[in-house]
């Protein structure tokens, strides 16, 4: 590994995603070219069909690639097998089926699963991940409580706290902040930059919260049209990414707020 990549978690590489149908191939968005390194927090923003969750399940090896190559620690995420998977990407997704019956501990420990034997039994280290995890969203309180007693906003930090458990080098969400209202929305938004700084761990989210991720992320990934846009959000800013993300009879950006205003 040389000195200027060991830091890079994930590298894409003119990565096609989209969907295949017998002879026929849907492509959703070409060209996705980013990097992610270490300690970054890198939000994936575009309207509704824009392809956000579709190249989170590709990046998660959920979906196959349609074109190009996707690295995660240097390593071919086409020839990387599933349990491998597990041990490198941490997959948080907001309205995916969880028996809710499971107490908060139970939810979290969850995430020890790749590591642990095929009775899931958790040795010390892996209690010693979960209490951590359980620490570091701050949900020590709630932690014997059945997961259907929690409102959506603690739920979130629960599914949080299982990929922080899970102790991959990356952690991809789709809309973590789905159901929550503006304050919890930037609480867990900036619980996700806070986890970034103190753990190195990369952290990729899709969201529709652009005005938030402007202020939080390190970088964004801009899909539009079926192209990739990807940069520093006052590099995107200049250079007049968000002008047209929207309609322009209702919505615009606001360069001098760097933030969407309505007309
Ligand atoms: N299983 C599928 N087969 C074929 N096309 C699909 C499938 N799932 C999604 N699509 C299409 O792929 C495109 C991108 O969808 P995707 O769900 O990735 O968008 P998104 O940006 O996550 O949208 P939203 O913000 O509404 O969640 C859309 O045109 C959608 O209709």
């Amino acid at each position: 590994m040389s000195a200027e990549n060991s830091n890079i978690v994930l590298k894409t590489d003119e990565l096609s995603i989209g969907y295949r149908k017998r002879n026929d191939i849907q492509v959703v968005v070409s060209g996705i070219d980013m990097e992610i390194k270490e300690g970054e927090l890198v939000a994936v923003i575009g309207i509704n069909g824009a392809g956000k969750s579709t190249l989170l399940r590709t990046l998660s090896g959920i979906q196959q690639i349609i074109k190009g190559q996707v690295f995660i620690s240097e390593k071919n995420l086409a020839k990387t097998d599933v349990s491998e998977l597990s041990k490198n990407i941490s997959l948080v997704l907001t309205e995916q089926l969880i028996s809710k019956n499971l107490s908060v501990m139970e939810l979290v420990a969850l995430g020890r699963q790749p590591y642990t034997n095929w009775i899931g039994k958790l040795n010390k280290n892996d209690l010693k991940k979960v209490m951590h995890a359980i620490k570091l969203v701050n949900i020590e309180d709630i932690k014997s409580k059945k997961c259907h007693e929690l409102s959506d906003g603690q739920f979130q930090k629960v599914l949080i706290a299982r990929a922080l458990a899970q102790d991959t080098s990356l952690i991809i969400l789709d809309e973590p902040t789905t159901h929550l209202d503006l304050y919890h929305k930037a609480y867990v938004l900036k619980l996700l930059q806070q986890l970034s700084r103190e753990t190195n761990k990369a952290i990729l989210f899709a969201s529709h919260e652009i005005n938030l991720a402007l202020q939080l992320c390190d970088k964004l990934l801009i899909l539009k049209d079926k192209k990739a846009l990807y940069g520093k959000p006052l590099d995107l800013i200049n250079s007049e990414t968000f002008n047209d993300l929207f309609p322009s009879h209702l919505i615009h950006f606001d360069k001098e707020s760097s933030s969407f205003k309505i007309k």
